[in-house]
């Protein structure tokens, strides 16, 4: 089962709220959406993903596929119940893993030929490959197998990779049509040029998905030239299917892409950063490990009531990085994911209660942004 209802639009810009429904439970947008690629948010369990928040988690075709394997997880009922994780799954197609990982790849109409990144083995995924490996993964909803086109890239390239992607989408849509349960999103490439966007779009549009996600960005590009594709492409998809921007991101990305008409994001950013000692605060980024922290009792974050913020202060964490303790990497995870989560629930408020602009405006002043 998958439902999209849009509940209300924003007067002063094209943020909106929404709910997504599926077999797994709700899900509120906009949305902030762990990343936890190999069957785990990294430092996090279950429990302590729902303590924060966490309302649906993204893990990955590429890397399962490699490692554990899909007979593994078919073996253990699906994902869900190998992971023990029994809210909403999202799951990306590999297109991106493949050629942000591994080497020597081979694009052909077919598909991607490619090598192992752990052990050089020669691999190939195809879309027809990607959709049947989620589909024994049993995610509740499932990406198109597509090309995530580097930046910069010539005109020329984008138009040829754009429209293999639309070809390898229709091969998607053709594969999954008789897999109930799980639910297909189209992905929107084009790079950074507005007239393939639109033609990638229209044509995306034309194949019904349920969904549509904008891929081919934050790739590296200047936030405002993100910001500019963005506010083009999200016109041209539909007001009633959720949109899904992938990769982003920090607080000041997410809070553009939802003024511009997105629902959902996703990114390794918050966590992966935390495994290193950044935290995210109402007053900026913090590196935990710096000596000035060393007889700061203080929460991390004054304006925070996550559970490291209500029981540990920035001089005990400093420690425990200090020392390379595994706690303090759990601990800055869990304020980082409860501060993302917790801003993206304000968020969710503020357009509920009209004064989204007004929020937006405040959290840059106080987080220190343009
Ligand atoms: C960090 N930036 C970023 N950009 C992405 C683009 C795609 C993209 O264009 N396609 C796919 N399939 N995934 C993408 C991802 C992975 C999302 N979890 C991206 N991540
Ligand atoms: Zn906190």
């Amino acid at each position: 089962m998958f439902k999209f209802e849009l509940l209300k639009t924003a007067k002063d810009s094209k943020a909106r709220l929404g709910k997504i429904t599926t077999n797994h439970g709700e899900i509120e947008t906009p949305i902030f959406m762990p990343v936890g690629t190999r069957a785990t948010v990294k430092t996090m369990t279950p429990d302590e993903l729902k303590e924060i928040g966490s309302q649906i988690i993204l893990s990955n075709t590429y890397h399962l596929f490699l490692r554990p394997g899909t007979e593994i997880i078919e073996k253990a009922g699906g994902l869900h119940k190998f992971m023990n994780w029994d809210k909403p799954i999202l799951t990306d197609s590999g297109g991106f893993q493949v050629f942000s990982l591994s080497d020597n790849r081979k694009i052909t109409e077919e598909g991607v030929h490619f090598r192992s990144h752990i052990d050089g083995s020669k691999m190939f995924i195809s879309p027809e490959k990607s959709i049947d490996i989620q589909n024994i993964l049993g995610s509740d909803i499932i990406m198109a197998f597509d090309e995530c086109a580097p930046y910069p890239a010539s005109h020329e390239y984008i138009d040829d990779s754009m429209r293999r992607t639309l070809r390898w989408a229709k091969r998607c849509k053709e594969h999954h049509k008789n897999i109930d349960n799980q639910t297909l999103f189209g992905i929107i490439q084009g790079g950074m040029y507005k007239d393939l966007r639109e033609i990638s779009a229209r044509e995306m549009v034309d194949m019904d998905f349920k969904g549509y996600s904008i891929g081919g960005l934050s790739v590296g590009e200047p936030l405002d030239l993100m910001n500019d594709i963005l506010d083009f492409t999200t016109d041209f998809m539909p007001e009633n299917k959720p949109r899904y921007l992938m990769g982003v991101g920090s607080p000041d990305y997410l809070f553009e892409a939802v003024e511009r008409g997105i629902d959902m994001a996703d990114c390794v950013l918050p966590t992966r950063i935390a495994r290193n000692g950044t935290v995210l605060t109402h007053k900026g980024r913090i590196a935990i490990k710096n000596a000035v922290y060393k007889e700061d009792f203080s929460r991390l974050d004054e304006d925070c009531d996550c559970y490291t913020c209500k029981n540990f202060s920035k001089a005990y964490i400093r420690h425990l990085f200090n020392v390379d303790e595994i706690l303090g990497m759990r601990l800055a995870t869990i304020h980082n994911l409860y501060f993302l989560l917790q801003t993206m629930k304000n968020i969710r408020d503020s357009i509920k209660g009209d004064y989204f602009l007004e929020y937006k405006n405040d959290f840059y002043k106080k987080f220190g942004y343009k």
